[in-house]
């Protein structure tokens, strides 16, 4: 007879993790291999952390703008031209702002750019402790990542409003991101993972971000001991609830520069220039069939 209970099986419950005193602890040996196995992990929120005002800005930035100076709004219209990112309406149900950490100041309302800070902190914090679970000297980290540490890496945030009203569309289609890591915080259910070949929701845990493990950490490891996973993961279409707000989700993520390449260690542990980022990320769009950011 198997003890595994219903809702086991239709859901998952991902592996957990906190950082204490700037180190990623995982709750158990077990818990760690199986974040580097699945690409994916649940991260507590830290005390000082408040996720509020960034999921107020998922609600507030597609809104038409009240004046100049309204960054809390009127962000579908902005432009955004000193960002090679920006807004942009997706053919799924998202729509999403995606800006480069050095200008979240500039565009951003101050207290959403004080919670992205502290969660890209947290961010670099669990990098750096998933490099220890791998086992990532570390006198190679800042070149595999552009420098991550000193900033020199590429970080950015992306602001997902799904449009629950627009129907026959995936939430936001199946895909793994292109980079090393992405801490996401999101404010309802939805997400999903590929896992052996079947799509399973992911069971939220209270108090946690999701974290994935992306494209840039899959070439790095593939030929060592212990791989990390750039997990799959979608949400599918969302469905209006009257009185709900629509889903929000925002995120910080970590990842090469587009001038630099992509890494990987041979089987006898040598680093290795693998591809540059920028080709590895337009040829990837190709195979999944969207365009790739037209300023990069
Ligand atoms: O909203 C989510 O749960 C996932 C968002 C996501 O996959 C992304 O922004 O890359
Ligand atoms: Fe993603």
């Amino acid at each position: 007879m198997t003890t595994h209970v219903v809702e086991e099986e239709t859901h998952l419950t991902l592996p957990a993790a906190a950082v204490e005193a700037g180190r990623l602890r995982f709750a158990s040996a077990g818990d760690a291999d199986q974040a580097l196995r699945l690409g994916a992990f649940n991260l507590a929120v830290p005390e000082d952390l408040d996720v509020t005002a960034g999921l107020a800005f998922c609600r507030s930035f597609y809104k038409p703008a009240t004046d100049d100076h309204d960054r809390h709004h009127g962000h579908r219209e902005h432009g955004h031209p000193d960002s090679k990112l920006g807004y942009e309406d997706r053919p799924d149900q998202v729509e999403q702002l995606q800006l480069e950490s050095f200008l979240w100041q500039r565009y951003l309302p101050g207290e959403v750019t004080a919670t992205l800070r502290r969660m890209r902190e947290l961010t670099l914090d669990t990098l750096y402790g998933v490099f220890d679970a791998i086992g990532i000297p570390e006198e190679d980290r800042e070149l595999v990542t552009g420098g991550a540490r000193e900033d020199k890496g590429l970080c950015y945030t992306t602001v997902n409003h799904y449009r629950a009203g627009l129907s026959d569309r995936a939430g936001i289609v199946e895909h793994s991101d292109s980079g090393f890591i992405t801490t996401i915080c999101t404010d309802q259910p939805g997400y999903e993972i590929l896992h052996e070949g079947r799509w399973l929701p992911v069971r939220e845990r209270a108090g946690h971000f999701t974290v994935n493990l992306g494209d840039a950490f899959r070439v790095l490891t593939r030929k060592l001991p212990r791989p990390a996973t750039a997990v799959y993961h979608r949400v599918p279409e969302l469905r209006p609830d009257a009185g709900a707000p629509d889903r929000s989700s925002f995120t910080i993520y970590m990842g090469p520069r587009y001038d630099m390449s992509l890494y990987q260690y041979d089987t006898e542990g040598e680093l290795r220039e693998f591809q540059g980022f920028r080709e590895f990320s337009v040829e990837k769009a190709g195979k999944l069939g969207y365009e790739f950011h037209s300023r990069i």
